[in-house]
């Protein structure tokens, strides 16, 4: 548990507002392109893209606003891409406790097109699966399928 038992936990809670439904729905849900900004804790440059969550409830679902909201807690801080995209699938899994979680980052780093070494087309992609979509070939590619 490290973020609803952390410093977090209070911020967390404020953005999930008690929105936790149970419902026997055990299929995957996906909230996919999920705009975000952030900023590169290196050169503190922006980089930004698109963020598709995706998670298969064990006895609650969120509410779906509250995924974008996750997405910019975490996002409005100094970060690396791949750390965002972990603290984001940690945090859903902690805050629903579902069967699985897998997130998606696409990312345009600024700090690779005006400066440095200048590749303005280049994207980053990171994922993070935990849980089903880890272990489990066929929901991860449900979920590939689904974010295309
Ligand atoms: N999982 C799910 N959530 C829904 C559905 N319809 C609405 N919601 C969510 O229910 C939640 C209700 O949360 P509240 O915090 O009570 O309402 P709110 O203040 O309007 O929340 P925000 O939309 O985040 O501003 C919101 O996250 C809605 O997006 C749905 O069909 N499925």
């Amino acid at each position: 548990m490290k973020f609803l038992t952390s410093g977090y936990a209070a911020d967390i809670g404020d953005i999930l507002n008690g929105a936790l439904f149970t419902v026997d729905y055990s299929e995957m849900v996906i909230v996919k392109d999920v705009d975000y900004y952030s900023l590169c804790e290196h050169h503190l440059l922006p980089f930004f893209g698109k963020c598709h969550v995706a998670y298969i409830p064990r006895t609650q679902v969120i509410g779906i606003s509250k995924i974008p909201r996750l997405v910019d807690v975490f996002s409005r801080r100094l970060q690396v891409q791949e750390r965002l995209t972990n603290e984001i699938a940690e945090c859903i899994r902690e805050a629903v406790d579902p069967l699985g979680v897998g997130v998606i980052m696409h990312g345009t780093h600024l700090c690779m097109a005006m400066r440095g070494v200048e590749k303005q087309n280049s994207a980053t992609v990171t994922s993070a699966m935990l849980g089903t979509f880890r272990s489990d070939a066929r929901t991860r590619a449900e979920f590939l399928q689904l974010a295309q």
